[in-house]
């Protein structure tokens, strides 16, 4: 079995959103537009949390795919490419986040 990345998942999103939003949670999303994908973020975001705070495992992992996939969609619907934040990632890995974050008080 081939690795599933997050590309892959992307390629999916793009091709769903254009779907029936009756047929599809991601043409659903995509047809309500940035407000109700953004809340829906928002909600699994706090899903993702609680369960971390909660050392929940097995729904720590659930919520993070929904997290993942939910950002997808709000990175879609502001034509964002994946490849845009992870170059972003990438520059990041230049240096630590403290150095980072010491530099930005200067
Ligand atoms: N990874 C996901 C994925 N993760 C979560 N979800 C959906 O996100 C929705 C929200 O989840 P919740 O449990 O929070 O739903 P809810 O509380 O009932 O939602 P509300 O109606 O209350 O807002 C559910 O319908 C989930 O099925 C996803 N929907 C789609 N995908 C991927 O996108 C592909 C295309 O899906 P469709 O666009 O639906 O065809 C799928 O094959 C998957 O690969």
């Amino acid at each position: 079995m081939t690795e599933f990345t997050l590309s892959d998942l992307e390629k999916i999103v793009a091709r769903r959103a254009l779907a029936s939003p009756d047929e599809s949670w991601t043409a659903k999303l995509y047809t309500a537009g940035q407000r109700k994908a953004a809340k829906k973020l928002g909600e699994e975001a706090v899903e993702t949390v609680i369960a971390a705070i909660a050392g929940d495992r097995d729904n720590l992992t659930d919520e993070s795919a929904d997290l993942l996939y939910h950002l997808l969609v709000v990175l879609k619907i502001a034509d964002i490419p994946l490849s845009d934040v992870l170059k972003v990632l990438e520059k990041r890995t230049a240096q630590s986040g403290l150095e980072e974050k010491a530099n930005r008080r200067e």
